[in-house]
């Protein structure tokens, strides 16, 4: 085990084609967050960098779809972005930016290092280019069907049906995304990076080296390797991105995958190149904190990124695996100087209401939104996520969990532990903590379990166990609940005031641990807390005690921490999910083609007639039938119906309707149905009548 002397944690960068959602929070922010909230308790050095990935095709597409230029679409983006993170609390020490100078240079710098060393491949070979767009076709420029799963949608890097990395020339029947036209290939030269000439040093590193990866992770790791590793193009014929650093190769970027990771680099470089003079300018535009320089000794960002004494980790989601265990540490294996990661705490999938999330067909819960509708509730849907984070399997979140744990744990454990133990000191004894008098045996139990609570919580999170360690720390809070309601100081005030004075004190040691405890998970209900209990600058070392608060301390006026959520409000974010799905579904509805030619004889046979339901009812034991009685104008008989999703059988009594009168008779869940309703079906799938614009008598033909 190596001894760690500082902490580099780094988050996936956010693309800005769209804002962040709770699947990105859930995966590659929240843990990190929380991760590095409890390092900085402890007293760790550590930065936690981050920043906007802000190059590479989608952004270009974006930006022609949208009449305005790549940089506005991405200046646009960081801006929301980086404000929802920060309103959010999600604690960066720098939220930094790809298409920045220093970026440019240190992107530049690593990839003409490994060029110098002769490190790469240089090749001429065919691509894909779009005649009409006058352009070559790299990555989402082109799509086709994905030959390892058959989908017809993936793109030229990738498979996102199946998360296979692609080359475009890997793809059946390509065609551009610009003109719709299939491509024709024409010669371009291109640098590559061997990944195959790495595949015994990262053998090494990652099978035998990190066999504590999560098993998510090592197990991709271990199957990429096992397909034995091809070289890579690392670079494009695109516009947009950082220019090629060698002379005669205008027209030609960096990989947005060569780099978007050296983007941490840049942002620890930004970082320390800030400290004194441009700190205060920068704050607004790198989202520095005012209030708290990042807590490291290190005297330069070198140390952060090349001493072997640096544990690095990157938090991601499951599909960034392969670029940060196997392409970027080859990159800095090439270019030589660099530490490669630690640890890569990978999570798998959150998916929305059993869908996966998609910012393209705008199935998410949008964090900005979020922050609108749900005002200073960060902490609600923190506590969620990190209750639900898809850590080892895909999970996911509903709005109903959503409501149900901040009503039944949130407010109904933590709150009213809280709300009790600080309204009863000030009724008691006017805000101030008692001295403890003689302890019960249950006291000393109590404690114990108290005292047994920080290392466990600790431990959790440092194997990036985030659900377990909040499970740890709601069994504390559960803990604390309990207390009270055994010990009932609500009922001993009357007969033995000391000993009420004990049960407070503990149930106040209790509240001050969990104000320090919290403060990774939900840190605006930690700040709340500890103003309550007027208590400050307690490390995650010191809790466990039942000395936090001395007898005498004086606590401020209670305020609630959280509050219930009502129904109401739930729905009207389930409707917008639904509003959502359908509008979806009436994009994507194709209209049916039209049947073959039939004669006038073959029309003429079906006898249409106006009728009037007269009677409606649910056909028993069934979803969608009812059972209706038409008047026909000829005869009043039954017909059933597979309507019953759309319509209540009341509400349709009297309602005129198209039947086919002389469809044979059948017999369907043991009634006779004699005819048949004509409906006319809408994109969503709904049913509708097809009736006369005006009251027309019943038993009229339909020709
Ligand atoms: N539903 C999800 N659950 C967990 N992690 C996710 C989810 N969606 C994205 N991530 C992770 O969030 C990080 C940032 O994602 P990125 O900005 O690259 O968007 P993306 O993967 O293209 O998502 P989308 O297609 O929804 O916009 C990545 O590490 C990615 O793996
Ligand atoms: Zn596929």
């Amino acid at each position: 085990m190596k001894e760690i002397k500082r902490y580099t944690v780094t988050s996936a960068l956010p693309y800005t084609n769209g804002p962040v959602h709770i699947g990105h929070l859930a995966g590659a922010y929240l843990p990190a967050d929380i991760y590095v909230r409890y390092l900085r308790a402890k007293g760790k050095d550590v930065v936690f960098v981050c920043g906007s990935d802000e190059h590479g095709v989608p952004i270009t597409i974006k930006a022609k779809a949208e009449g305005v230029t790549p940089q506005q679409v991405v200046d646009k983006y960081h801006k929301i972005i980086g404000d929802s993170f920060r309103d959010f609390g999600i604690s960066f020490d720098i939220y930094h930016r790809t298409s920045s100078k220093t970026q440019h240079e240190t992107a530049s710098e690593i990839f003409k290092t490994i060029y110098d060393k002769g490190k790469f491949i240089e090749e001429t070979s065919e691509q894909y280019f779009d005649e009409k767009a006058q352009q070559f076709l790299a990555d989402r420029y082109i799509t086709g069907t994905c030959p390892k799963c058959g989908y017809d949608k993936a793109y030229g890097d990738q498979c996102e049906n199946c998360g296979s990395t692609l080359n475009a020339t890997d793809l059946i029947n390509p065609k551009s995304t610009l003109s719709g036209e299939q491509p024709i290939m024409k010669s371009t030269k291109h640098w590559y990076l061997p990944l195959d000439q790495y595949q015994t040093q990262l053998e090494k590193y990652i099978l035998e080296d990190h066999k504590d990866w999560k098993t998510n992770v090592f197990g991709q790791c271990k199957s990429w390797l096992h397909q034995g590793l091809q070289p890579r193009a690392v670079t494009r014929d695109l516009e947009w991105g950082i220019p090629v650093p060698i002379p005669g190769t205008d027209g030609k970027v960096l990989y947005v995958w060569f780099d978007a990771p050296i983007g941490y680099i840049s942002a620890t470089k930004e970082l320390f190149g800030l400290k004194d003079a441009a700190w205060s300018d920068k704050h607004d535009e790198y989202y520095l904190k005012a209030d708290r320089k990042p807590q490291t000794s290190a005297a330069s960002w070198e140390e952060h990124w090349k001493s072997k004494d640096t544990q690095l980790v990157h938090f991601i989601g499951k599909d960034n695996i392969v670029f940060h265990c196997i392409i970027f540490p080859a990159m800095l294996m090439a270019e030589g100087s660099y530490i490669w990661a630690d640890e890569v705490p990978a999570n798998e999938f959150l998916n929305l209401e059993s869908n996966k999330i998609s910012t393209s067909r705008n199935w998410a819960v949008w964090l900005n939104d979020y922050l609108v509708d749900f005002k200073d509730k960060q902490d609600v849907l923190r506590y969620v996520l990190c209750a639900t984070a898809p850590e080892t399997k895909d999970n996911d979140f509903t709005w109903k969990d959503f409501q149900s744990r901040n009503n039944s744990e949130l407010v109904a454990i933590f709150g009213n532990f809280i709300n009790r133990v600080v309204v009863l000191s000030h009724k008691y004894f006017e805000g101030k903590v008692m001295p403890m008098g003689a302890m019960t045996d249950f006291d000393k139990e109590v404690i114990a379990e108290l005292q047994s609570y920080p290392a466990k919580i600790g431990a959790s999170i440092e194997n990036y166990r985030f659900r377990e360690a909040l499970q740890e720390f709601m069994s504390l809070a559960r803990l604390g609940n309990k207390y009270l309601a055994d010990t009932e100081p609500w009922k001993l005030i009357k007969t033995d005031e000391e000993r009420v004075k004990t049960i407070l004190n503990i149930g106040l040691q209790i509240a001050a641990n969990l104000a320090v405890l919290a403060e990774p998970f939900i840190p605006f209900s930690a700040k709340k807390l500890a103003s309550m209990l007027n208590l400050d600058n307690v490390s995650w070392d010191e809790t466990g005690s039942i000395d936090l608060l001395k007898a005498g301390h004086q606590l401020n006026e209670g305020v609630l921490l959280f509050d219930k959520i009502e129904d109401d409000v739930i729905e009207l974010q389930i409707k917008k999910l639904m509003d959502t799905k359908e509008a979806n579904e009436v994009a994507n509805k194709v209209t049916v083609p039209a049947k073959e030619n039939i004669t006038f004889d073959e029309f003429s046979k079906m006898d249409i007639r106006v009728g009037t339901i007269i009677s409606a009812e649910k056909v028993a034991k069934t979803k969608k039938l009812l059972k209706l009685t038409v008047d026909t104008g000829i005869d009043q008989r039954t017909v059933v119906s597979g309507i019953a999703e759309y319509f209540d059988p009341e509400s349709i009594i009297g309602q005129q309707v198209s039947i086919l009168v002389n469809l044979a008779p059948r017999e369907i869940k043991g009634i006779e149905s004699q005819g048949m309703i004509l409906m006319a079906e809408d994109a969503d799938g709904k049913l509708r009548f097809t009736a006369p614009t005006a009251k027309v008598k019943n038993g009229s033909e339909i020709r």
